[in-house]
């Protein structure tokens, strides 16, 4: 998949001249002559190399088998008597501290420590924690190297073979998921406890609560920096470059200038939901319905499709272009589109599904101000997309947390239950109650009912007269018309995040992403980061005026000046004058999710900021504050248990580029996954240990 790989379109053997180094770049397709697809090969099971089991383990010593006839006899604890109810209580609780710290203790002490601590939990975990010090076992993490040149990290397990980058595979997509393959890696996961139920931000608003329509109290406690200062270390000063540019020009008037005279707003849309709900036929035939598909292509589409038997996806083809997709019937990436509606410019990404590609959907969302929630109506499909593991509330959850301030909820295949008005209700008083809890108020959230395959309600309202019958709102055109566009940061130092990076048509290099605040033409010098060089923009090319991309669009640039393998996804462009922060210690606010294991120090994780895929590793466990006010209500705490929140230290492998949600909300906020899950949501507080400093810059 050429949307997994770094570089795109670049040919090594014009690049390097050395032999081909199988160890740098893996494998290609076509050097395998027993594997299907580079995707299905990543879970096959090989019994030689890598595939060998005891690879796993860390540690090769011989394991010592233990004499169970040595072991002293269990004696039995003289039990207090309990009460039926206090037995209850003692079980339930008892089984709540198992699932904290597995079988590390034995019954006797938890029934000891939760009698002695007159059956408070909290307490009882924190007393057995500090005596047994148990050998909690953190997962480990998948090292995502980004096609960075720094040296990999070391984690077990091993990441499978990265595919051979191939040269001329092109996509229109941007967002490319270079974390997929780890995510796609064969786990051993007890299914059950990979059941979660996972929830955003409390919203509870408190009396004292401040709150913007899109920033939840826990967002605003950190914008007002209610957190203890940590110690910060002395940053490497870094000598950097000043960017050259005519002070006295009015970014808002060329904004202003480069919508036109219609005044058209730019909105990023994304579209998130359950797999196979049908997002990418309700996207293709929503483009092809507003011209943007012509009828040739959709012909030869029908015709393609039907060959290979798979005519109910034609119109999902529009936006699964490759092989893969195509074959698989599923989306494995975010594919990007830009229409017009009456008054807005939509930027529409439509996101995989699949809960093997939430990393690459993460990506996507991170881009996106709104969002196209799609469910599927039909009976068993909207439940199964809806229980504790189903996309439909990890997307949601996710969305909110990465900042999307509006919900647009398109009931999908209502033909299959033959336009039923009261399956519709239903389906929406479920996810009105749902999407609250995640954090979205009722204003935020707009329900339509359609059916993608046929288009109904999508561009024209219905048609149909079993719906015509009950529904008379908002087609989805026109509810994606009225979400409400944020504000753009054009007069900030510019950060542009990279999502892609390809050989372009001339032999410059191309970087695809989005531009979070500022601007920048052509002929501007950027810093690279974290690579620190600087780096000159030849050309820009984005739906804005031409030669400019402002805040908020996502566009590819044509760059020079630097080496094809200091370009990753994942690392940022940014105004030298003032560039981002690099670092590898941060402090953060999180919201633990519905995790069975809970956040202690030591903790590992993927951390995932835009595009960037990185281990890091709790450090400390600073505080645990309340959810709705920032408040600290204990500080210290040996654990960040689920549903809870706190300020924690966290480190990376690497060097990343970040700021404080403070000075930038897009490049502020992240996520923590932990084998394919995420346990929870974070806002940065404080960089610590800052490796740049913008003084004594030269010039560029
Ligand atoms: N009956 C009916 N089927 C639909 C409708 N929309 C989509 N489908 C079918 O649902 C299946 C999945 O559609 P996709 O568009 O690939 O679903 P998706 O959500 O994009 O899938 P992933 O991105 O892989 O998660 C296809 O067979 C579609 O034809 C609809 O409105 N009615």
């Amino acid at each position: 998949m050429s949307r997994h790989r770094n570089i795109r379109n670049l040919d090594y053997d014009e690049e390097y001249d050395e032999a081909w180094d199988e160890s740098v770049y893996g494998r290609s397709v076509d050097d395998c002559d027993t594997c299907i697809s580079p995707t299905a090969e990543q879970y096959l099971y090989k019994r030689s190399g890598q595939g060998n089991f005891s690879n796993f383990f860390q540690h090769q010593d011989e394991i010592v088998e233990e004499d169970v006839e040595a072991q002293p006899e269990v004696q039995k604890s003289s039990k207090p008597k309990l009460s039926d109810e206090e037995e209850a209580r003692m079980l339930s609780l008892l089984d709540q501290i198992r699932s904290v710290l597995g079988g590390t203790v034995s019954e006797d002490q938890m029934r000891t420590e939760v009698l002695k601590n007159k059956f408070d939990l909290e307490k009882s975990i924190d007393k057995l924690l500090n005596k047994a010090q148990p050998d909690f076992q953190a997962y480990p993490v998948q090292a995502q190297h980004n096609g960075r040149a720094d040296k990999p990290v070391v984690t077990t397990p091993q990441r499978p073979q990265q595919q051979k980058m191939k040269p001329n595979k092109t996509k229109s997509s941007t967002a490319k998921g270079h974390s997929s393959g780890a995510s796609r890696q064969v786990t051993v996961v007890d299914s059950s406890s990979a059941t979660r139920v996972v929830r955003g931000f409390d919203v509870t608003p408190s009396a004292t609560e401040k709150k913007t329509h899109n920033s939840s109290a826990f967002e605003d406690s950190v914008v007002n920096g209610k957190t203890a200062s940590p110690q910060v270390s002395t940053p490497k000063p870094v000598k950097l470059p000043t960017k050259q540019r005519d002070a006295s020009v009015d970014v808002r008037a060329l904004y202003s200038a480069s919508q036109g005279a219609a005044g058209k707003e730019l909105i990023n849309l994304v579209v998130v939901g359950h797999v196979d709900a049908g997002k990418s036929t309700l996207t293709g035939h929503l483009l092809y319905q507003q011209g943007q598909v012509s009828q040739r292509t959709m012909h030869k589409y029908e015709r393609e499709s039907q060959k290979c038997g798979k005519q109910s996806f034609m119109y999902a083809w529009v936006m699964d272009d490759t092989e893969e997709e195509r074959s698989r019937g599923v989306t494995v990436d975010v594919a990007e589109r830009t229409f017009e509606t009456e008054r807005k410019i939509v930027h529409i990404l439509d996101a995989p599904g699949h809960k093997d590609f939430i990393p690459n959907m993460i990506s996507g969302a991170a881009r996106a101000d709104v969002a196209l929630l799609v469910v599927d109506a039909s009976t068993g499909e909207f439940e199964a997309g809806f229980e504790s593991n189903g996309q439909t509330r990890e997307h949601a959850m996710l969305i909110k947390s990465l900042g999307v301030s509006e919900v647009t909820v398109a009931v999908n295949k209502l033909d299959v239950v033959q336009w039923s008005q009261q399956r519709f209700n239903e389906i929406c008083s479920t996810l009105t109650v749902f999407l609250k809890s995640v954090g979205f108020r009722s204003s935020e959230v707009t329900y339509v009912p359609c059916a993608g395959l046929s288009g109904e309600n999508l561009v024209k309202p219905p048609s149909e007269p079993q719906l015509k019958a009950w529904y008379s709102g908002p087609t989805i055109l026109n509810a994606i018309d009225n979400m409400k566009s944020p504000s753009r940061d054009v007069d900030q130092p510019a950060r542009f995040s990279i999502s892609d990076v390809f050989k372009g048509g001339s032999s410059n290099m191309c970087v695809a992403g989005k531009l979070h605040t500022g601007y920048i033409q052509s002929g501007d010098r950027l810093l690279l980061l974290p690579h620190t060089s600087a780096i000159t923009i030849k050309d820009v090319s984005c739906n804005s005026a031409p030669g400019s991309i402002f805040a908020g669009d996502s566009g590819t640039l044509t760059v020079s000046g630097v080496e094809p393998d200091e370009l990753s996804v994942g690392s940022f462009l940014c105004d030298p004058a003032k560039p981002m922060r690099r670092t590898t210690t941060l402090q953060a606010r999180i919201v633990v999710f519905n995790v069975i294991i809970p956040i202690i120090k030591g903790t590992q994780a993927e951390f995932h900021l835009q595009s960037v895929c990185e281990p890091a590793t709790v450090r400390k466990l600073i505080s645990q504050i309340n959810k709705s006010t920032g408040e600290v209500m204990k500080n210290r705490p040996r654990v960040l248990a689920r549903q809870t929140a706190g300020v924690i230290e966290l480190e990376l492998s690497r060097p990343i580029c970040v700021e404080t949600y403070k000075d930038c909300k897009d490049l502020g906020r992240f996520m923590l996954r932990q084998q394919g899950n995420t346990i929870a949501a974070g806002l940065i507080t404080e960089v610590l240990g800052d490796q740049l400093f913008s003084s004594g810059a030269s010039s560029l």
